[in-house]
């Protein structure tokens, strides 16, 4: 076999990262991966500061559902305010957001072949009494996204008796299973987007986090 300089170059240069090896293990074997302290609090500080800036200039608008271009704005499905990010014109905080996510995808990229090529994510607020129905997010109709991400940017007071549970729905051998994440500071999920259902328990203090999905064009 012929290998060009920069294929060894390649190769030589590649180190094998035990934190995504793990997130990669964990989607082959359960579809979904969560990681603690993913970003450290100085990160979710500046995060969870650059959001409520918006938030308060009043840029947020009620999540829809449906896809971007046939949107219907429905409360009893969800209850959440979101801002789109665009990379390119990404702040100091997002910059710290998507040099993580980056590094991610270009891990799973050259180690699991998974062609993600787009990204996109929202901000997101769910204010006290908000919730968001159990939903497969292709339900946006959206059969390019290929791994939804979630990261919490709460304080690190919160509490599980603050509701907002994510319930992730998995089935093993016919049997479903819900696992309850709670949206802690710094905690990324990470979930098929196409297999597993899942839901946002009510909230009773407002809850604040990045939502995103990797997909493949
Ligand atoms: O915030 C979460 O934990 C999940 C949000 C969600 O399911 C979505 O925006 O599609
Ligand atoms: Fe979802």
């Amino acid at each position: 076999m012929l290998h060009t300089d920069l294929e060894l170059f390649e190769q030589l240069d590649f180190r094998e990262d035990p934190l995504y090896e793990r997130i990669i293990s964990d989607l082959l074997e359960k579809k979904y991966s969560i990681v603690d302290d993913f970003f450290n609090a100085a990160e979710v500080g500046i995060l969870r500061g650059a959001l409520l800036d918006k938030y308060e200039e009043d840029n947020f608008k009620k999540a829809a559902i449906g896809n971007r271009t046939n949107e219907v704005i429905e409360k009893s499905i969800r209850g959440d305010f979101i801002l789109w990010i665009n990379e390119a014109e990404a702040g100091l905080a997002e910059n710290i957001y998507f040099k993580k996510i980056n590094s991610l995808v270009n891990y799973l990229n050259r180690t699991c072949f998974m062609g993600i090529l787009t990204k996109e994510f929202h901000y997101a607020v769910y204010p006290e009494g908000t919730f968001y129905k159990r939903h497969l997010d292709t339900f946006q109709n959206d059969g390019r996204r290929k791994l939804s991400m979630v990261c919490y940017l709460n304080d690190e007071n919160w509490k599980p008796e603050n509701g907002g549970e994510l319930a992730i729905y998995t089935n093993k051998d016919g049997v479903e299973e819900q696992v309850n994440v709670y949206p802690f500071p710094g905690r990324v999920v990470i979930f098929e987007s196409q297999e597993l259902e899942h839901e946002v328990k009510p909230v009773k203090v407002p809850r604040l986090s990045i939502t995103g999905w990797l997909k493949t064009r």
